[in-house]
């Protein structure tokens, strides 16, 4: 086969130039009343993860790059090969594409071993049984599960279950390796262990991943850089340093926990919507992100003497839990969300309704232009 008709980088990708994405991809799909119109670009041994929330358009973007959805408009090129291109009447089936997909609900085939749903990968491609088994036994070893080889998928357990998948994924060889919410179907306490093994697996993969993902901690933990798509769109992108550090939407400031404005700034002060203004540690000018973290926000049940800065009377909105602290959310010239103990919620005797004066240090605010 050739490397065209696979689809394959056309070189070993431990040869891909340094500095030239292994995928480059401008994604254009239609669908009733959604378009998603994305660019991305992944080197090998990179791992990004496409992040977003319900209906962004991230599964959209996976079966486009798999083969499943044609696009619509743009051009995907992986490795030196274009799989779709329609201004130019290119398309690639996805059995021709060097891409391994593992599905959110793995999709193993129920009647046949572990051993032998990872061969089929490699034996829908044109190789022998045998030489299709070989394969597979090589990857389930890679995975720690070689005892487990004869098991049928339904005598396996769900972090297994994974493994095998992610094996028969890369059985392929595949230039690009796509996973979609790959941890979404296990518990908290398997989700933790198999988030781990995946890091591991991951890290050996020498072509690029792409990774779709609701849960930060997984995008977090997995991926070297983060895409973050709203509406169709990309929104942010960077490594999670940058990302947690400024976030550009309200999606993404409650994804890291931060309380998240537009204002205009002036030197350290920000004026919000509304009117209310607040002093930041850093000094911009223009329109500007205000952010600060709910831990910085204290309460106080009468105004706050000597520190007027920052400081506004709120209304308590509601209060939950969150891990061993309670969030609270205000309303009043700003929405805000607070984080206190629970013995200072006692002692404020916080309730929905109850009348509070919120105050945060000019240090814990951060202000960036936009
Ligand atoms: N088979 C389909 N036919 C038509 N429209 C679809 C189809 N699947 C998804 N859509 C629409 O495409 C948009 C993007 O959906 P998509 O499943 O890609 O989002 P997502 O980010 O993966 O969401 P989720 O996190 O809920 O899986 C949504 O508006 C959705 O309603």
């Amino acid at each position: 086969m050739s490397a065209r008709r696979s689809g394959g980088a056309g070189r070993a990708v431990g040869e891909w130039p340094a500095g030239r994405p292994l995928l480059s991809a401008h994604l254009v799909v239609d669908r009733p009343g959604f378009r998603l119109d994305v660019t991305l670009s992944v080197s090998p041994g990179e791992v990004v993860a496409l992040l977003g929330p319900n209906g962004a358009g991230k599964t959209t973007a996976l079966r486009a790059l798999a083969g499943l959805l044609p696009l619509y408009a743009g051009r995907l090129r992986l490795g030196e090969v274009v799989l779709d291109e329609p201004a130019a009447g290119l398309f690639v089936p996805p059995e021709h594409r060097r891409v391994g997909v593992v599905f959110q609900d793995y999709l193993l085939f129920p009647h046949l071993s572990a051993l032998d749903n990872v061969a089929f990968g490699p034996q829908a491609r044109g190789a022998s049984r045998r030489v299709a088994r070989a394969e597979a036994a090589r990857w389930l070893e890679r995975v720690e599960l070689t005892p487990l080889a004869r098991q049928r998928p339904r005598q396996l357990s769900g972090g297994q279950a994974q493994r095998v998948a992610l094996a028969r994924a890369m059985a392929v060889g595949p230039d690009l390796l796509l996973l979609d919410e790959p941890l979404a179907a296990l518990d908290a306490r398997t989700r933790m262990e198999t988030r781990a093994r995946l890091h591991h697996d991951l890290r050996a993969h020498e072509g690029a991943t792409l990774l779709v993902t609701h849960d930060p901690l997984d995008a977090l933990v997995l991926a070297d850089r983060l895409v973050i798509v709203e509406d169709g769109r990309i929104v942010q992108e960077g490594d999670a340093a940058a990302v947690t550090a400024r976030p550009r939407t309200e999606y993404v400031a409650r994804l890291v926990g931060l309380n998240l404005y537009r204002g205009r700034a002036d030197g350290h002060a920000v004026t919000l919507p509304g009117g209310f203004t607040m002093v930041a540690d850093d000094e911009v000018h223009g329109d500007a992100f205000l952010a600060f973290p709910p831990s910085a926000v204290a309460l106080h049940p009468r105004q706050p003497a000597g520190s007027p800065r920052n400081t506004w009377a709120a209304t308590v909105v509601g209060v939950l839990p969150h891990g061993d602290h309670l969030r609270v959310e205000l309303g009043g010239p700003i929405r805000a969300a607070a984080e206190i103990t629970p013995a200072s919620a006692a002692q404020l005797g916080l309730l929905p309704g109850s009348e509070v004066w919120a105050a945060v240090k000019a240090t814990e605010t951060r202000a960036y232009e936009y």
